[in-house]
């Protein structure tokens, strides 16, 4: 049996669909053309496509580590194990959208992280993404790193405030 009316039909019936708390880390990301679809709005992929922005961006300026060395450098890859994301409002071309991102687990060498898109204080789009730290030598799973993981812990314990 279908129990549609359990589920959340507004932006603030459920708790993920809530702005996330004040001291999480945020980037703005403006809409452009090359976001839109024939029917003028976000054409859904893109988003995905801006939550890894906001992820590299997150570890640059939200935990100062830098994304591109750890990449490049240490050789110690994000790749995302699972994504998913509740699409409540359209964006358009023109509008800038706040991306919110919340350390919801962490785990040995896992993280799920909540990453909201927010507009005018309403969240728009609520996603979740788990990324496991991965050697890039040999595409293992490897313990999150002493150093991120203290920058993870305490980047959660302050967005908590
Ligand atoms: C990442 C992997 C090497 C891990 O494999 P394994 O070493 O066998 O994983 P394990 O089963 O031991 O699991 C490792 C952890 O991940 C967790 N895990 C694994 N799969 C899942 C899923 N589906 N959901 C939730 N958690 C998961 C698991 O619970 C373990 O958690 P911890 O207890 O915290 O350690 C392998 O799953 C893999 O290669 N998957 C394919 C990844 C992929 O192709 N993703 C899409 C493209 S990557 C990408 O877009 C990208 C973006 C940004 C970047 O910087 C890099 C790449």
């Amino acid at each position: 049996m279908h129990e549609y009316s359990e589920r959340p039909r507004r932006a603030d019936e459920h708790p993920s669909h809530r702005p996330l708390p004040p001291g999480c880390f945020r980037v703005q990301r403006p809409i452009r053309f090359s976001h839109s679809d024939p029917a003028g709005i976000v054409y859904f992929p893109v988003y995905f496509d801006m939550f890894n922005g906001a992820v590299e961006d997150w570890f640059t300026q939200g935990l100062d580590i830098d994304y591109a060395s750890m990449i490049l450098e240490r050789r110690i890859g994000l790749p995302i194990v699972h994504a998913d994301c509740d699409f409540l409002i359209p964006s358009r071309m023109g509008e800038t959208l706040t991306l919110g991102v919340l350390l919801e687990r962490l785990g040995r060498s896992s993280l799920q992280l909540r990453i909201n898109g927010e507009h005018d204080g309403q969240v728009r789009l609520s996603g979740s993404l788990t990324l496991v730290t991965t050697s890039l030598d040999n595409f293992a799973a490897v313990p999150i790193p002493d150093d991120i993981r203290v920058a993870m812990e305490r980047y959660q314990a302050g967005c908590a405030l």
